[in-house]
């Protein structure tokens, strides 16, 4: 074996011992071996903040480094790294802010605060000369921070398409695949630790949201104004459309997107339809996945567990190993996209994106409907791909008509689908979904 250099040191404290935090703790004390073998770095976990003690109790974690008082820990002057694993937004902001004044660098998979309030804090640990380390924030066990700070420097990012969220990827599967209940799949998700502590920000969007909008600013250098990005979830996906969907040789998935426009990034998140041949399509369960577009490199496809303890441990402690090894402070002081230093956003208005889509209809089944329905949508210039009346549905009041687009700019289909929801002829609101097609590769 190749003799290691020089031993390094990092004393680190975690605030927050639940799924994240309990398995950053327990990797940290069972492998410390390991760790320092394969990096040379020892990392000592000097406290471990929490309001109870019980689940780090169960881990056999020693009661020696359990603190109650927190400002005894950040007072600590031979503390090196806090990491922040408590969750929530206010609580973090301060905590994180008040150890970069203590001159702590701080690690953290805590997306929710980055999203909303990363400009802010990274420009604080920058004025200090600390680093954050977020690796843990986006798609969980997956180095994708990593990948587009260090491996894909050399690129002009062109797209992100991620299915970002363990939770909602788990319910799509459980539902789909095993016929499980839309209750009883997130009540499975919350068992086994995907879940957010409010699993609201799973099904609905937000968590994808804030991943891809802290994604989105370093690749494409950019502070997304978080509350202009379209963000719908899985909540009210009904399964008739789930079903139609694959006759038609689609596979629905939260997807998030964020890509290059002439006129700014667009950038979405929300249920759709991508080819069962895309390569997003066969990420199932707590997996997570992302594609992202570099004009060098081309298609990059990162694959992994999205959520869940011991896979997001995983990049907490890179993170750790990183600052140590000085990998990190190096990425952040040197290299150009990180939210602080970002210049005006460049988001693309929402709803302006040219998108294929899926529309749902329910009607009555009488000569004349089509022909309503068509005239509108040609009065918005949205071009019709397929059209599929179910025969099997006759002799219901309503009955389903599914149509596929053209692309067409969500705006004027937003416009048609409140016109036909107005038609006497339609029944409750139609569905919409983007059909999403494989991003062309923009190499030189
Ligand atoms: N679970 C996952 O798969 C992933 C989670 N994350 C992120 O990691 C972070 C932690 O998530 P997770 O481990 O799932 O959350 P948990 O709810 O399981 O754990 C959080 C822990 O922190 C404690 N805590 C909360 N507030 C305080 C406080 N003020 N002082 C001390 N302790 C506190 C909680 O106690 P109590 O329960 O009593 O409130 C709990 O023990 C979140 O930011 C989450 O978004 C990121 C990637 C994946
Ligand atoms: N709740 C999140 C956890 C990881 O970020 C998810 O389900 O993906």
């Amino acid at each position: 074996m190749r003799p290691m250099s020089a031993r390094k040191r990092i004393r680190a404290a975690l605030v927050g011992c639940g799924t994240v935090g309990g398995a950053t703790a327990r990797i940290l004390l069972q492998d410390k071996e390991l760790l320092l073998r394969r990096s040379g770095v020892e990392v000592e976990l000097v406290a471990l903040v929490d309001k109870s003690f019980d689940h780090a109790r169960s881990l056999g974690i020693p009661e020696d480094i359990f603190r109650s008082d927190l400002d005894e820990v950040l007072a600590d002057p031979t503390l090196d790294v806090i990491i922040e694993l408590a969750g929530g937004v206010e609580f973090p902001r301060t905590l994180i802010s008040r150890a970069l004044d203590a001159g702590k660098h701080v690690v953290t998979a805590n997306k929710a605060l980055l999203a909303l309030h990363g400009r802010e804090l990274f420009a604080k640990a920058r004025e200090k000369g600390l680093t954050i380390g977020f690796e843990a924030s986006c798609a969980g066990g997956i180095p994708v921070i990593r990948a587009i700070t260090d491996g894909l420097l050399a690129n002009e990012i062109d797209a992100i398409y991620g299915i970002l969220n363990g939770t909602s990827n788990y319910i799509l599967s459980e539902m789909i695949h095993k016929g499980s209940s839309y209750a009883d799949s997130l009540d499975q998700a919350q068992q086994i630790g995907l879940a957010e502590a409010d699993p609201s920000l799973d099904v609905q969007g937000g968590d994808t949201a804030h991943k891809i909008a802290i994604m989105s600013s370093l690749a494409f250098g950019i502070s997304p104004e978080f509350t202009d990005i379209p963000v719908s979830g899985i909540d009210n996906l009904d399964e008739q459309d789930v079903l139609a969907g694959r006759d038609l040789g689609y596979v629905v998935k939260l997807l998030a997107v964020a890509h290059r426009t002439p006129l700014g990034v667009a950038m979405w998140v929300g249920p759709a339809f991508i080819s069962r041949e895309h390569p997003l399509a066969w990420v199932e369960g707590p997996f997570n996945a992302v594609s992202i577009y570099g004009h060098a490199v081309g298609h990059t496809l990162f694959y992994g567990r999205g959520a869940g303890g011991d896979p997001t441990a995983s990049a907490v402690i890179s993170d750790i190993l990183g600052l140590a090894l000085g990998i990190t402070p190096a990425l952040f002081g040197h290299t150009g996209f990180w939210p602080d230093r970002n210049g005006e956003t460049r988001q693309l208005p929402a709803g302006s994106e040219e998108l294929r889509f899926y529309l749902r209809i329910m009607a009555v089944d009488k000569p004349g409907v089509l022909a309503a329905i068509s005239t509108i949508l040609a009065r918005e210039q949205i071009s019709i791909a397929s059209l599929h009346q179910n025969e099997q549905a006759r002799g219901q009041e309503l009955i389903p008509v599914v149509i596929t687009t053209h692309t067409c700019t969500r705006q004027a289909m937003n416009r048609a689908v409140q016109e036909i929801n107005a038609l006497d002829i339609t029944g409750a609101g139609a569905v919409l979904l983007p059909i999403v097609d494989e991003h062309p590769e923009k190499i030189s």
